[in-house]
């Protein structure tokens, strides 16, 4: 561990080695929220050594100043800790998460053995854990969940080990920096607001209302030019402020971005245009419950990456990101800012294809306010005990929207038939529809996916590929090899450049032949469904014509 991380090692270290002690690492801002979180910490660290101290080393450092979370959390990594805690506010969070990276690269461990890193032909899931106990002024990230304050709650999180992949936000600065943000970054007066709030800290969220005040002083509305998605420029005229949610809350509360989710792949952008004062003072309750998007001169789109120029060359629009001042935007012509997400696997050698996603763990899936992803979540737990998607490689579903009960899962059809499509669209499963039932494979992505997700070991895949480890004519050479080898679909990228106005040219292109992608109504011409009735289970991943257990499926990456 880390030379200068103060370790609780009262229990028995050798058994650490051999058995699966977890480390912890917990990053503390003493000067957090005011000095608060220097006091509750010293106050919870007996509750923390009694609650996880008979699983886990716990390893404290105290922050000395600005930045110093971010060689913390490098040389805490570096130094194989399983999992880095965020102490603090959003600033101290901010700081961990560039902690996890080094440049453009995720930092990795020493040990090669004892790796967080998987790498898969090219393909790099960072599988580190990132957690927060949130004891800021604001704390607004941990608002999009539903977390509160309150440091018991976060270590219950942590003991429960439930976690989730989060999007990581990039900034590519004016000298080609990147710099990662998980929360929401902005430019312009909110921008500008954050950086005097940042001096009033001691009044508490009242300090976001004082530097809102004062920002408006010599504030004006500025054009600006951005282009979304790598698609077309666009000019925004008198833009007030621009912010990019990866998730919902900014400024100590305010639902800026009320449609972002940080699993989502997407950012929020939000523009506020032509706004005057007043306008703010008038319609500041809508920003905090997030009605504001239906306000005149508020527009939001979703998009995976928006690079921002200014047109009048001012050098003063303020950027901001999770509410720590980053600087000024470029001036035009010299450089961009410019900001990409981010979801999962990095192919190293394309730069341009920056997808990352930390291991968020302990997330909260009951407490999330977003109903959807709960239900999504909540059926991922229920694949693992149904050992239905996990454990067979495949999952079906009657196109049947109203059905009240999946056959074989305990959630509504619908919810399954939802789950699905989202895992579809993540290439984590392939879907085929035949007889009014959809079918879904899964893929190695999405095999990858369930496995860190579940915390299951590499040993375990789904039965559906064991078979496809039998050697015979037409068998698929799945499973031949150790589960790392295992054969990849066509590159994603085509050439250097990543297809980005496509989702699927990001996501990676057709896996198979026409007609073997999975498109509705297009089940395999080899396909022979095997219904057995009414709720009976269909014969799909059984051998009839199941994940690698015939030809038709052999062009599946
Ligand atoms: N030891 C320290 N002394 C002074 N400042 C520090 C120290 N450690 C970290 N900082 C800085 O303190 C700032 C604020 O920290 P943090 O975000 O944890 O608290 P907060 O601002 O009260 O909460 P929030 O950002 O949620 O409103 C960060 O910019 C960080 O760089």
């Amino acid at each position: 561990m880390a030379s200068h991380l103060s370790a609780d090692r009262t229990t028995s270290r050798g058994a650490v080695s051999s058995s699966r002690r977890r480390d912890l690492v917990f990053v503390v801002n003493p000067r957090g929220a005011n000095g608060r979180t220097g006091e509750e910490w010293k106050k919870l660290l007996p509750y923390l050594r009694s609650r996880l101290g008979s699983d886990c080393n716990i390893c404290e450092s105290l922050t000395s100043g600005p930045c110093h979370a971010i060689d913390i959390t490098r040389e805490a990594i570096r130094e194989g800790a399983d999992a880095v805690i965020a102490v603090g506010g959003d600033g101290t969070l901010h700081e961990v998460v560039n902690g996890f990276f080094w440049g453009e690269k995720p930092v990795s461990n020493h040990d090669e053995k004892a790796t967080h890193m998987t790498a898969l032909a090219g393909d790099i899931i960072i599988v580190h854990s990132l957690q927060l106990i949130p004891l800021g002024t604001g704390s607004d990230f941990a608002r999009t969940f539903g977390w509160k304050n309150d440091p018991c709650e976060a270590i219950e999180r942590i003991a429960k080990g439930l976690r989730s992949w989060i999007d990581v936000g990039v900034i590519v600065g004016g000298g080609g920096e990147s710099h990662y943000f998980l929360n929401v970054a902005d430019i312009h007066l909110s921008a500008k607001a954050g950086y005097y709030a940042s001096r009033y800290k001691r009044f508490g969220n009242l300090c976001y209302v004082i530097g809102a005040l004062q920002a408006f002083f010599g504030h004006q509305n500025q054009d600006l030019k951005i282009k979304v998605n790598e698609g077309e420029w666009e000019v925004c005229s008198k833009v007030t402020a621009l912010c990019i949610g990866n998730a919902k809350f900014f400024g100590g509360g305010m639902k800026i971005t009320p449609n972002a989710h940080p699993s989502s792949g997407n950012f929020e952008v939000v523009i506020l245009q032509d706004f005057k004062w007043y306008d703010f003072i008038l319609k500041l309750h809508k920003l905090y419950d997030g009605t504001h998007l239906s306000v005149k001169n508020v527009f939001s789109r979703s998009a995976r990456s928006i690079e921002i120029e200014e047109i009048e060359g001012s050098g003063s629009i303020y950027v901001q990101s999770d509410g720590e001042f980053l600087g000024f935007l470029p001036r035009k012509g010299k450089t961009l800012g410019l900001m990409f997400v981010i979801y999962m696997n990095v192919t190293p050698k394309t730069t341009a294809s920056k997808r990352y996603s930390l291991y968020f763990l302990g997330f909260a899936i009951w407490r999330t306010e977003d109903k959807h992803r709960r239900n999504r979540l909540h059926l991922v737990v229920a694949t693992e005990t149904s050992s239905d998607l996990n454990n067979e490689g495949v999952c079906y579903a009657k196109k049947d929207y109203n059905l009240a009960k999946h056959p074989e899962i305990d959630v509504p059809n619908l919810q399954v038939i939802k789950l699905m499509q989202s895992f579809k669209s993540k290439e984590y499963v392939r879907e085929t529809f035949a007889w009014m039932h959809y079918y879904w494979y899964l893929t190695n992505d999405g095999i990858e996916f369930l496995r860190i997700y579940l915390n299951l070991p590499s040993e375990i895949v789904p039965n559906t590929l064991k078979r496809a480890a039998r050697p015979g004519p037409g068998g698929r050479p799945f499973g031949g090899g150790p589960p790392g080898d295992r054969p990849r679909g066509p590159p994603r990228f085509e050439g250097d450049r990543p297809r980005f106005g496509d989702r699927d040219g990001y996501r990676g292109g057709p896996r198979g032949p026409p007609g073997e992608s999975g498109e509705k109504g297009g089940a395999p011409a080899e396909y022979q469904p095997s219904f057995r009735g009414p709720g009976g289970r269909p014969g799909f991943g059984r051998g009839g014509g199941g994940y690698g257990a015939g030809p038709d499926s052999g062009s599946f990456a």
